[in-house]
């Protein structure tokens, strides 16, 4: 079983980053924020401190987790007028009552650079330059940097999400994979993904993915991060058994997560850049 880490891969994705910056004007990207979930709130803090290791201005907005959702708009369509912003992302989860696809709708699309406003969507499933969302992005990454054949293949796709795997269905199909999404109501779910050459688990729930749902041989993806209750972080997948059976997989952590944060930089860089 080949192990498709993420570090690798992120670290070159932040390295040409870097370049990039580094030879316009700075990049800045805002990130608005209305919880206190503690991972949400790691991952705010490395996207920070990743911006700063590439040259990025990032700044935090932190409208607290009682904001409501009039406060969360008024503050996407500040930043998204504000010409010295070039990336503008709006964190999940949102306080109860607010919905993200409805604020993101207030996020300009050239700014879009974690790819949540409907618009981005749209133009990614016609086909259309946008920002995919970076995790889908990150998923495409990795199986470009470990150059995994697409053309022709039978892609599987757990999970339904706006964020992951609807644009990602899109960006697969769009590489000529055969493309199937499974989700919560799909009956027998294992017997389909065992149909998959390319399983990527989008779920959020740990170790749904076991041996049985694989084929031998297949590529596995593991877009999960579920909080363990030792502090420490589980994919969707169930790693040991599954490793034994696939022919590659993305550890957690250490595999989709860390090249998600380099991507979000490099899209930031890109919006920058658009003329
Ligand atoms: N609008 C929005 N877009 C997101 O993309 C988004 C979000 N909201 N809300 C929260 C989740 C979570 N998320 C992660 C990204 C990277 C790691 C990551 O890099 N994790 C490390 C490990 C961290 C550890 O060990 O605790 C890894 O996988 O190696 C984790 C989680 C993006 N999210």
């Amino acid at each position: 079983m080949r192990k498709l880490t993420g570090k690798e891969l992120a670290q070159a994705i932040r390295a040409q980053t870097a370049a990039e910056v580094a030879a316009g004007p700075q990049p800045r990207l805002a990130v608005v924020v209305a919880t206190d979930d503690e991972a949400s709130l790691w991952y705010v803090r490395s996207i920070a401190k990743a911006a700063a290791g590439v040259g990025i201005a990032a700044d935090i907005v932190d409208l607290g987790p009682a904001a409501s959702p009039g406060q969360i708009r008024e503050s996407l369509v500040r930043l998204s007028g504000d010409g010295g912003v070039h990336g503008l992302m709006l964190q999940t989860p949102l306080p109860p009552g607010a919905s993200a696809q409805e604020l993101a709708g207030a996020i300009d699309p050239r700014k879009d650079v974690d790819g949540a406003n409907p618009l981005s969507l749209g133009r990614l499933a016609a086909g259309l330059p946008a920002f995919a969302p970076a995790t889908a992005a990150a998923v495409m990454a990795l199986l470009d940097h470990y150059g995994v054949e697409l053309k022709g293949r039978r892609a599987v796709v757990v999970g339904r999400s706006t964020v992951v795997g609807k644009p990602l269905a899109h960006l697969l199909l769009d590489r000529h994979a055969t493309v199937t999404v499974c989700h919560s109501r799909t009956r027998d779910l294992a017997s389909v993904t065992a149909t998959a050459d390319v399983l990527v688990a989008a779920v959020g729930r740990a170790g749904l993915i076991g041996a049985d749902h694989v084929a031998p041989g297949a590529v596995v993806i593991d877009v999960g991060t579920n909080p363990t209750d030792d502090g420490g972080l589980a994919g969707d997948v169930d790693f040991e058994p599954v490793s034994a059976r696939a022919g590659a997989l993305t550890p957690v952590p250490g595999g989709v997560g860390p090249v998600t944060t380099a991507l979000l930089l490099r899209h930031t860089a890109r919006a920058a850049n658009l003329p």
